[in-house]
């Protein structure tokens, strides 16, 4: 059903998308199967179709708010953004994105950076002068939500004012494997009031650990059939992945040539 409505099944350009995504074993450990998504960005068509899905999707759907996860987020998503007329959120990793102390210190800084300009004989510098100007209420809370990953938790934090109560947003990210990245994503949005509308992105592990925040998965793979689907516990947004893993077409190759499971196995 899902398949037709996003009107990806028997789309040509999967193939091509699914086949610039390098599978590499036994990376960054034993036993991933890692997807490589900076051989997509290296073929220009197949970097190009997949931007154009997301943006044939999200074009005329009332979208403001395009959000990246750092770090193969922010390949995609500026793109995406542009083309739809949408301004772009960095969802970044701990300690990036810049905050003042607090206001308090904040202001004693503005001042000391506006008497330099005053005392000093030389004319003040671009830089300073671009400093004097800055207001403090803009120089950037952020919001935190942490995460379990397979092992240990990791963090992503969004500035405060960055979205707007009401606004339309779109997540995108390379890649869902278990979906705690992308929840944490939604969690962050809908802390300033933002709607979800769905999450994106390129590539869904075909085995995906489904955590109790995981919303609805559409995967459609390069024959353009229908994978998944997995029923949130808690949030109506959804994401839509554009190709499955090819982990299985990659084991499988190289079981032919007599390589690969084998060295999977003894990791
Ligand atoms: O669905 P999940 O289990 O949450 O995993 C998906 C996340 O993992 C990868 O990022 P990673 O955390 O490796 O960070 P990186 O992009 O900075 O390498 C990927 O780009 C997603 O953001
Ligand atoms: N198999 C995988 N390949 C690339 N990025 C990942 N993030 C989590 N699992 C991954």
């Amino acid at each position: 059903m899902f398949a037709a409505e996003n009107g990806l099944k028997g789309d040509p350009r999967l193939q091509g998308i699914s086949e610039a995504i390098r599978v590499v074993p036994h990376f960054p450990k034993p036993g991933i199967m890692f997807q490589d998504i900076t051989t997509l960005l290296l073929d220009h068509k197949a970097f190009k179709d997949t931007v154009d899905i997301f943006v044939d999707r999200y074009r005329d759907m009332g979208i403001s708010v395009v959000a990246g996860v750092e770090a193969r987020g922010f390949m995609f998503g500026p793109a995406i953004a542009l083309a739809i007329g949408a301004k772009f959120v960095p969802l970044r990793k701990p300690r990036k994105l810049p905050v003042h102390i607090n206001s308090l210190l904040a202001g004693q800084l503005m001042r000391c950076v506006a008497f330099i300009p005053l005392c000093s004989s030389r004319r003040p510098s671009k830089n300073l002068v671009v400093i004097v100007l800055q207001n403090p209420e803009y120089a950037g809370e952020v919001i935190a939500e942490s995460y379990e990953l397979e092992y240990g938790t990791d963090c992503l934090e969004m500035h405060v004012g960055a979205v707007e109560p009401g606004e339309r947003a779109i997540v995108i990210d390379d890649l869902v494997a278990t979906g705690g990245t992308l929840s944490a994503a939604i969690r962050l949005l809908e802390r300033m009031e933002a709607e979800v509308v769905e999450c994106a992105c390129v590539i869904g592990l075909r085995e995906v650990k489904v955590v109790a925040c995981l919303l609805l998965v559409f995967c459609v793979d390069s024959a353009g059939s229908t994978a998944s689907h997995f029923i949130s516990l808690w949030s109506h947004a959804r994401l839509i992945v554009v190709v499955k893993d090819r982990s299985f077409e990659y084991e499988h190759a190289q079981a032919g040539a007599g390589g690969g499971l084998a060295e999977k196995d003894d990791a």
